[in-house]
């Protein structure tokens, strides 16, 4: 039975690779509005769990519940309610920066589909690259592409891994808060990241991946992550 609210419900949930979890079993529900940080070392299993978590692996055990319905990226009422952000680039080489937000955009039926292009390449500082391809922009202006693409369209579970990975300082921030507002526009949002001051600015509750997988407080984690 779900509980009211929930979006996201996990249970006893087991992954990892041939049959061998990589972490202990994971226990956890986010709702409406709700930031779950994850943490943990290098290894420990939180980009194994998000795949899972977003449809993209096979789980060895356990449940996994998007509004009361399995995860099952097949599914098309599934895909079009979970934006994902992964450490691997994607792209068609011979589009534009612009034309690959374009496709974004109006495969989920954005409503007026270029101005929310051109919205997301001002956000994204991308603006006076808009008309490059990937090949020829830096690897973190390809990172901003992919948050980009995973903001312009709509979702109620947004599943970022690492965000912060090669984005500079303010951009970093800027994510932060892009993050904040997506939650209290009613999104769920599960954070995997290594960064203390995202963690900090961002995440109400907190999962710590290990053996055990246990829930900390964020600013607990962050001052860890932070090695302090
Ligand atoms: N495709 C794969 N096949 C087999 N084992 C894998 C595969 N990908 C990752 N692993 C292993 O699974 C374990 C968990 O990896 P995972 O990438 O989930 O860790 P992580 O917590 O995200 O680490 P990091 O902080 O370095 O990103 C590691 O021991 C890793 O070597």
């Amino acid at each position: 039975m779900t509980a009211a609210g929930a979006v996201l419900e996990i249970s006893q949930l087991l992954v990892g690779y041939a049959g061998a979890p990589v972490c202990g079993a994971i226990t956890a529900r986010a709702d409406a509005g709700e930031i779950l940080g994850v943490v943990g070392f290098n290894g420990a299993g939180k980009s194994t769990a998000a795949r899972t978590i977003a449809g993209k692996q096979q789980m060895l055990d356990g449940e996994v519940r998007l509004h009361g319905l399995p995860v099952n990226e097949d599914a098309i009422p599934f895909r079009r309610e979970v934006a994902a952000l992964f450490d691997e680039d994607a792209f068609f080489p011979s589009l534009s920066l612009r034309e690959h937000l374009q496709l974004v955009a109006r495969g989920h039926s954005v409503p007026d589909p270029d101005a929310a292009v051109d919205a997301e390449l001002d956000f994204f500082g991308l603006q006076d690259r808009a008309g490059a391809v990937p090949d020829s922009i830096s690897s973190g202006q390809r990172r901003r592409l992919l948050l980009a693409s995973a903001f312009i369209r709509p979702s109620s579970l947004l599943i970022l891994d690492e965000p912060e990975q090669r984005l500079d300082p303010v951009m970093r921030e800027r994510v932060g808060l892009r993050i904040r507002k997506y939650a209290d526009d009613g999104g769920t949002v599960l954070l995997v990241t290594h960064d203390p001051a995202l963690l900090l600015a961002t995440a109400g509750r907190c999962l710590l991946i290990d053996d055990e997988v246990r829930e900390i407080d964020p600013a607990r984690a962050a001052a860890e992550i932070a090695g302090k």
